[in-house]
């Protein structure tokens, strides 16, 4: 048998039906769904009379149009528009027997760090939902792609999904990463690299000591990001590390099972020469912690760098580049680390997670942030963020002047009632910096939550490491 890569593994597995031309119908393991992107899927099977195949394996929250204030089980706190989704999705759950999270429940939160943090994500298997960043589950060493909402409805009703195969990139990170550096730095180095158009028409897997010695929760940082670079979906090879992770978590297998999927998962790596059509490495050591400067997420430099000059480009993107600075309100040649802000956001599913708040809290412990500047950490669900006050983090972090909210998408896109004003600027841990993105004339600066930190206690860009 020829060698194989992950990926061939994992789609090889789930191949239910293949046409001449190479498009395969893939049995789907879990389908993830939240309030936006689900409303027109469900009606068209009400429509078509249909049911949801696997109810069982079909898992609803609602994230991207809560409100993240104490008060929002008033209904008032919400718009028209978010309301009729929220309660939508409400009624949908109900009637087609789904696994439900409730805005009420503490396990709700933003869908992809409720799929794993509940086992319903695991090795092996293919993680589909109406929603970009689904490629955060590859982490586990599962197939992980964002849907449309057609789709949705196909998976709803058939549990299967139509897809034609992706091409086999290797993006290896070596050695180690140095203090100061997260699986975000990791993540965005990879971007600034590749472009955002880098991975189109792959699958990444990401391999190498620095990936392998991070945590799952920086696993799943590194793979949220994979769709921002262009690829289909991100994955890494499940070993120990995962394997702690899923274990005793509600939906993982247990006994004789748990056995038996171990069994599996330990197949889960690629094989010794399987062919990757494109690889890319990078040094861990060589990373630095990083920012954007710009409306686009390989708009990387490291902090101790200056915004760049839109000459220093080629092609296209001399004008786009020319745009970005504007809309940022830069100069070129400016320091970095001298752009004031006037706005953190710490949460999203890119960094929402405990260890997240944990490196935040590490930076912010004893300190303030400075004088009005506005603050908020918003867990990625409700579970972390009472392990978060558990731990004495929520502490810190209120302490320090942070505005300690409930789970939800929040300020990662303006959805919601978290947004920024026209003009205002935002350290932001998320993982998109558009135009517009976290509001409307809103400014972005994606970092690492210890970097988001920083920023706020200085009201700057700022590199951790000074802090440290
Ligand atoms: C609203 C949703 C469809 C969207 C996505 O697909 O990613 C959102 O989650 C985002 O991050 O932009
Ligand atoms: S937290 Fe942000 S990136 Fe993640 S699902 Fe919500 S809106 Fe999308």
């Amino acid at each position: 048998m020829s060698p194989k890569t992950l990926y061939d593994k994992i789609w090889d597995a789930h191949i239910a039906d293949e046409a001449d031309d190479g498009t395969c119908l893939l049995y789907i393991d879990r389908h993830l769904v939240h309030e936006v992107t689900s409303p027109q899927a469900f009606e068209g099977l009400r429509l078509a009379g249909r049911k949801v195949r696997r109810p069982d394996q079909t898992i609803a929250v609602p994230d991207h149009n809560v409100p993240t204030t104490l008060d929002r089980a008033n209904a008032a706190t919400m718009t028209e528009d978010s309301r009729i989704q929220v309660e939508a999705l409400d009624k949908n759950a109900k009637d087609f027997g789904l696994h439900y999270y409730p805005v009420s429940d503490v396990r709700q939160g933003v869908v992809h760090i409720v799929g794993p943090e509940q086992g319903w994500t695991l090795p092996g298997m293919t993680v589909v939902c109406g929603d970009s960043h689904t490629a955060t589950h590859g982490a586990f060493g599962s197939l992980a792609h964002g849907i449309g909402t057609s789709e949705v409805e196909h998976v709803l009703a058939t549990q299967t999904l139509i897809q034609k195969k992706s091409k086999n990139m290797k993006v290896e990170i070596t050695g180690k990463l140095a203090p100061g550096v997260t699986a975000k730095d990791v993540t965005m180095a990879v971007i600034g690299q590749t472009g955002t158009a880098g991975g189109t028409g792959y699958v990444i897997e990401y391999c190498g000591e620095a990936i392998e010695s991070l945590s799952m929760e920086g696993r799943m940082t590194v793979c949220n990001m994979a769709i921002e670079g262009g690829a289909r979906a991100g994955l890494i090879a499940p070993d120990q590390t995962t394997f702690d992770y899923c274990m005793g978590r509600p939906h993982a297998p247990k006994g004789a099972e748990w056995e038996a999927a171990m069994a599996y998962w330990k197949t889960l790596f690629t094989d010794e020469g399987a062919h990757f059509d494109k690889v890319l490495t990078i040094k861990g050591e060589d990373i630095a912690p990083l920012v954007t400067w710009g409306t686009s997420p390989e708009d990387v430099l490291a902090i101790t760098d200056v915004v760049p000059s839109p000459d220093s480009f080629e092609g296209g993107k001399v004008g786009a580049v020319k745009r970005s600075i504007e809309y940022m309100g830069l100069t070129a040649g400016q320091k970095l680390s001298d752009i004031e802000i006037d706005t953190v956001f710490i949460g999203s599913c890119t960094n929402g997670r405990i260890e997240d708040f944990r490196a935040a809290a590490a930076i912010l412990k004893g300190k303030k942030i400075k004088e009005g500047m506005r603050a908020m950490v918003v867990p990625g669900s409700g579970l972390v963020r009472a392990q978060a006050e558990e731990e004495g983090i929520a502490q810190i972090f209120i302490d320090a002047g942070f505005e300690w909210r409930l789970a939800g998408c929040s300020m990662c896109l303006a959805m919601n009632p978290d947004q920024l004003k026209p003009g205002e600027r935002c350290a932001a841990t998320s993982n998109r910096n558009f135009e517009g993105r976290q509001g409307r004339g809103g400014r972005t600066h994606l970092m690492s939550p210890a970097m988001a930190a920083a920023a706020a206690i200085t009201g700057k860009l700022t590199d951790v490491r000074d802090l440290m």
